[in-house]
């Protein structure tokens, strides 16, 4: 009988990341989630049988406590899904602690997350019940075009699509290393009405298709056997719009 091993997936309880976990439990995986801020879907996972871990990626100490529980409790990880994220504009005073702070969750955080767990995936790869392990990053599509008004955020974006190439080689063939890079998906509830038309207006299919695309997108990775060092972009055509 081949054991069943659990997908972490980082920042788990809101929006996409919590879309994305509720379909995981439905295909019959285990899960371990992390959030930073405590709030009801946290409860309402703990009462679905998720365990909950509350790490946030700001302070190190979190990062070495979530590295030391879960090498201790798991034999393995199916898959690590880098979702959490901080997306926040330049309107800020200090611009050197924003680029810390982005680079602190959308890049220190999934390099040495990715590190300390090589072993744990490779074992997935090798004696897990679906004999296949992944890294999936989060990026965004602002990793290749840029942004002027996320200069941080984005530069953080693509040094993480850039460890999905590092990783992705460092270890095959038994994981699999893939980055999503999102556009528009969800809207914030504090976005206008001006904000959502002139978002929607840059993509060639004009919709806020909704967490459902991110969910179809972790879907096919993980069924995958050979896709690896790749992005799959979900932007509505905003490259060609
Ligand atoms: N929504 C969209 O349209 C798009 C999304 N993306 C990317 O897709 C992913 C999911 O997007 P979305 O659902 O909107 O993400 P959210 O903005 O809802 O953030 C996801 C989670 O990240 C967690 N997080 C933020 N800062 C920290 C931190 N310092 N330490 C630990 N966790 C933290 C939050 O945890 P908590 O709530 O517990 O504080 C939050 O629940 C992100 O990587 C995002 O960059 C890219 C382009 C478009
Ligand atoms: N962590 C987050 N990152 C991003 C978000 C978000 O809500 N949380 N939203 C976007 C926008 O949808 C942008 O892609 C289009 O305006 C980008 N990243």
């Amino acid at each position: 009988m081949r054991e069943k091993l659990p997908i972490l997936v980082t920042g788990g309880t809101q929006r996409l990341g919590l879309a994305i976990v509720h379909a995981l439990l439905r295909n019959g995986y285990e899960l371990i989630v992390t959030y930073r801020t405590p709030k009801a879907s946290v409860d309402e996972l703990r009462k679905m049988g998720v365990r909950c871990i509350r790490s946030d990626f700001e302070n190190a100490n979190c990062i070495a406590e979530l590295v030391e529980t879960i090498t201790q409790d798991c034999q393995g990880l199916r898959a690590i899904i880098h979702n959490a994220s901080d997306w926040q504009a330049e309107d800020e005073v200090s611009y050197s602690a924003l680029i810390e702070r982005m680079f602190k969750i959308h890049v220190n955080a999934p390099y040495e997350l990715n590190m300390a767990f090589s072993e744990l995936l490779k074992h997935a790869a090798c004696s897990g019940e679906d004999q296949s392990a992944d890294i999936i990053h989060f990026t965004d599509y602002v990793a290749e075009k840029g942004s002027d008004k996320h200069i941080a955020y984005s530069s953080s974006k693509a040094a993480l699509a850039n460890l999905t190439l590092s990783f992705a080689k460092k270890l095959s063939p038994h994981v699999k290393v893939n980055s999503i890079a999102p556009s528009l998906l969800k809207f914030n509830d504090k976005d206008d009405e001006e904000y959502r038309a002139k978002a929607l207006a840059k993509s060639l299919m004009q919709i806020e298709p909704g967490e459902q695309e991110a969910v179809a997108a972790v879907e096919y990775i993980l069924s995958s056997r050979y896709m690896t060092g790749r992005t799959i972009a979900l932007d509505g055509g905003r490259h060609l719009a």
